[in-house]
């Protein structure tokens, strides 16, 4: 077993135990029993499985996931829908992608653009509980309803990753699966360094090996650019500040891309979002949030930073993200390498994705209470020390130059798109939850 294969599978909430030369000692000597039971247990499960039909187990207990079908993992019918997903429709130029974190709210979009317009996807996603999963599951069923097979899984199980590039030859890997999030990361670090830097190393070593070794885009952040006070933040600029340990595993991955790109050939794009927001978004961040507390008139922390000064993002809106993301991979280069050998010098970039034109938290506020017919409970609170940062502005040009990114969505309509998904969202739910 590698080390890789030492972390757990499926972090969300989940925090890794600290172990100690005295809880292993106590564990070895309680091997043989436990080796004893799981022998029991394990008979026990086999007689039941073999026992229930082989392929197709719909979830019984979770109301979004009534709709979906999830296939035994290896087994014929999952191959055949992993190749049914994986086909280009298009007569020419289609590419074969794999998404990963494809039931994420980045991922989701992406996939499904990428399907509309013809091309191959397979969707991987390991549907932990860092937010409600149900939201996952029904990004699922929206993207099952196009074609789009989401395999379960984690990107740091190598078994799975290696199986998948047997079964299809992938000329993209889009990497979305990440642990998101500043401020959640002084809560659970590990699921950072898991996902971030290991989950990254493993998909990449997987690439490596592949042949043909895909050319892989992946989700950077703005956040690398950390206490910088230079604005607009371009690519040239330093990124050595970060002010959380996301922004430090967002900075490693963008190091750890360079090595596999010098390395063995691949062909790597980071990409570097701006506080991306939109219909199907992440209820973990203030947008998304905020609308809840106002609808239930619960009081929202609004933050300033110092001397009363305004905290301000460069709000980006989801479609504006997708174009970039294909842009970014329509003009991705081939690999250079094979089986793990470098034949020549390969493409490595990174780009910003934003919109140009930061906005004050308190007017994100007011545009809100405008679209919701609500007022807000504001409490204007200073900036806790929780790794956040006063303020993101992103210099585009390079990314306008080179993959055509023009964004054209402003604040007020990508909220207004958001709302409107919200309000039918979760009314829905409701109704559901009713019948
Ligand atoms: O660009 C990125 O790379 C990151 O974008 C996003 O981070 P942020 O820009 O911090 O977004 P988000 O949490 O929505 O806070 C928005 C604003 O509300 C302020 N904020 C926040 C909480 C609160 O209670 N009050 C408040 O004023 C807060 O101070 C901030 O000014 C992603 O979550 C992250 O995963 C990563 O992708």
């Amino acid at each position: 077993m590698s080390r890789l294969d030492d972390i757990p599978s499926s972090p969300g909430k989940f925090k890794m135990e600290k172990s100690s030369y005295f809880h292993r000692l106590r564990f070895q000597s309680s091997l043989t029993k436990f080796a004893f039971f799981s022998f029991f247990l394990l008979c026990l499960i086999s007689i039941l499985f073999l026992r229930s039909p082989p392929s197709v187990n719909p979830s019984q207990s979770d109301p979004s996931r009534r709709s979906l079908r999830t296939y035994s993992y290896g087994g014929p019918a999952w191959e055949k829908h992993l190749r049914a997903s994986a086909r280009i429709r298009t007569s020419n130029n289609g590419i074969t992608v794999l998404v990963t974190g494809a039931a994420g709210f980045v991922g989701t979009h992406v996939s499904a653009a990428l399907k509309r317009r013809g091309d191959g996807v397979i969707g991987l996603d390991n549907f932990n509980d860092y937010y409600d999963p149900s939201l996952k599951r029904a990004r699922q069923a929206l993207l099952e309803r196009s074609g789009i097979f989401i395999v379960e899984g984690d990107i740091n199980d190598v078994e799975l990753l290696r199986k998948l590039f047997k079964i299809v030859s992938f000329t993209h890997v889009m990497h979305l699966a990440a642990q998101a999030g500043v401020r959640y990361a002084m809560e659970n670090p590990s699921s950072y360094v898991h996902s971030n830097i290991a989950g990254l190393v493993n998909l990449l070593e997987i690439c490596k090996s592949a042949n043909p070794q895909p050319a892989i885009v992946w989700a950077s952040s703005s956040s690398v650019y950390g206490l910088n006070t230079k604005v607009p933040f371009s690519e040239k600029d330093k990124t050595d500040q970060p002010a959380s340990l996301y922004a430090a595993t967002k900075k490693a991955g963008e190091e750890i891309a360079h090595t596999y790109n010098h390395i063995y050939g691949l062909s790597l794009t980071g990409l570097r979002f701006f506080t991306v927001y939109g219909p199907w978004g992440r209820p973990d961040m203030a947008y998304f949030f905020f609308t809840k507390d106002i609808l239930k008139g619960k009081s929202i922390s609004i933050f300033e930073s110092a001397n009363h000064g305004t905290v301000a993002r460069d709000f980006t809106y989801i479609d504006d993200i997708v174009k970039g993301c294909l842009a970014a991979l329509d003009t991705a280069e081939k690999s250079t390498g094979s089986g793990g050998k470098k034949r020549g010098p390969a493409q490595l970039r990174v780009f910003n994705l934003g919109n140009t034109s930061p906005v004050p938290v308190s007017d994100l506020v007011s545009i809100l209470e405008r679209q919701l017919k609500v007022k807000a409970k504001r409490n204007v609170i200073k900036m806790p020390r929780n790794g956040d940062v006063p303020f993101t502005h992103a210099n585009i040009s390079l990314a306008q130059h080179e993959l055509g990114y023009k964004p054209t969505t402003d604040l007020q309509t990508g909220l207004k798109k958001f709302v409107r998904w919200y309000l039918s969202y979760y009314s829905g739910e409701k109704k559901a939850a009713a019948r």
